[in-house]
């Protein structure tokens, strides 16, 4: 993950990474939530990957496993059942897979799997979602672009994750004259913008030296009032970090600019729709959305979850990419156990496997021997060394 491994722990605890809960005899308690599709298969990767890393370091990690999503909804008739909240709240951390798929594509947007997500995200407390694109991920990938392109890519999406327009006021409702209308509201408070702007340029203080600190803040503030609040704010944050340079960019130019030329960023800071859109964009960047990990924080238990879906064109066939789970899962390390060795030793080993040629199909270019989930696993697997 390069530099952005070199945060103390007090400022990852700032960040809420670190909660006193979900330890017993010193075994931290990991809680899994594989949840749908492709969930279940990249989440039993990064267990293991999690306990081999884990045992290398002399550590033992408790798991268990609950169900969210969609997989919860048949069973419990809930994307969220109150039992899966509450094994969450007392883990010390939470790593989970994906939800969603077809099978619950009819249902109302507040009783589909997703709801279970953003129910959980926002129990937690979990406001600060940390998206990285590391360097070695955008150099060993299969990005449509130049590679004269990528030259420099390293780079992080901070996403506002538990407000805008995801949780603001919203309703559907038939009109007299016919037809319906429906609206989803966004709207930030000035607390929950300032909280968030300080997790990116906090981060960005880690993560290069003085003279080389970037905070891109995206917004539609020629457009949106809650944008021209959010840019104020920001701007105001921004003085606590006279080291770090800040500059605003609107979210259409942000979108060009990330293919045009996206060794210029550094931290993205976003609200919660922009950040969901561009870091899927920052993914092409490494030609597939299997391999980007994320951490959300911000409350004392945090959540750490691939960026991808449950991609139900591969679930159930053991090709999904591992990659995003097992990066999320070495986040994990980083963030909610603050072990940066144990952390560095699984992106090292990423790393490895992917210069040495292990390729799932999403990443391998025509006439390469592709590799299963499992096979992608063993292989970062046989690679991790302390
Ligand atoms: N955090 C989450 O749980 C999460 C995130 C995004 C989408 N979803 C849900 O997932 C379902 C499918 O959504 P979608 O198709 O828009 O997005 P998706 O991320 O599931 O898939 C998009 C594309 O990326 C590919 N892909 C995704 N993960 C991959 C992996 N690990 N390895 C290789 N290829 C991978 C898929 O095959 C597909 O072509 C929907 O129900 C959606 O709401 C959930
Ligand atoms: C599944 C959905 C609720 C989720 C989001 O929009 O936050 C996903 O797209 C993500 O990026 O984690
Ligand atoms: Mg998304």
């Amino acid at each position: 993950m390069g530099p952005a491994g070199e945060r103390s722990s007090s400022e990852t605890a700032r960040a809420g990474g670190s909660g006193p809960g979900g330890s017993q005899a010193g075994e931290p308690a990991v809680l899994l939530l594989p949840g749908d599709g492709i969930g279940p298969e990249v989440v039993e990767a990064a267990r293991r990957v999690l306990e081999a890393a884990a045992h290398a370091h002399g550590l033992r990690i408790r798991f268990d496993e609950v169900l969210i999503g969609g997989a919860a909804i048949d069973q419990a008739g809930d994307p969220l059942p109150e039992a899966t909240l509450e094994k969450a709240r007392r883990a010390r951390a939470v790593l989970l897979g994906a939800v969603g798929g077809p099978a619950w594509d009819d249902l109302p947007v507040d009783r589909r799997p997703e709801k279970g997500l953003l129910r959980l995200r926002q129990a937690l407390g979990l406001f600060a979602n940390i998206r990285p694109l590391p360097g070695f991920v955008a150099a060993y990938g299969r990005s449509p672009l130049k590679p004269e392109l990528l030259r420099g890519v390293d780079l992080v999406v901070v996403r506002e994750l538990t407000g805008g327009l995801y949780y603001g006021p919203r309703a559907r409702r038939a009109l007299e004259e016919g037809g319906e209308e429906a609206y989803d509201t966004l709207l930030y408070r000035t607390h929950e913008i300032e909280r968030v702007a300080r997790v990116a340029f906090d981060l960005a203080r880690t993560r290069r030296p003085v003279g080389q600190r970037r905070v891109a803040s995206i917004d539609k503030a020629n457009v949106l009032t809650s944008s021209q609040l959010w840019r104020e704010t920001v701007r105001r944050v921004a003085a606590d970090y006279p080291d770090v340079t800040l500059e605003h960019l609107y979210v259409d130019n942000a979108a060009m600019q990330l293919v045009r030329d996206p060794g210029r960023f550094d931290v993205l800071l976003t609200g919660n729709l922009f950040g969901d859109i561009l870091s899927d964009e920052a993914a092409a960047l490494a030609g597939s959305l299997g391999v980007l990990p994320s951490a959300s924080l911000g409350g004392p238990v945090p959540l750490f979850e691939p960026v991808h879906g449950s991609a139900p064109d591969l679930a159930g066939r053991g090709v999904a990419n591992p990659v995003g789970t097992i990066l999320s899962a070495a986040l994990l390390f980083r963030y909610a156990l603050g072990h940066e060795a144990a952390a560095a030793m699984i992106e090292r080993a990423v790393e490895q496997a992917l210069a040495d040629g292990a390729r799932t199909a999403d990443l391998a270019g025509e006439g390469e021997g592709a590799l299963a989930t499992e096979e992608m696993t063993a292989a970062i697997l046989e690679r991790l060394r302390v």
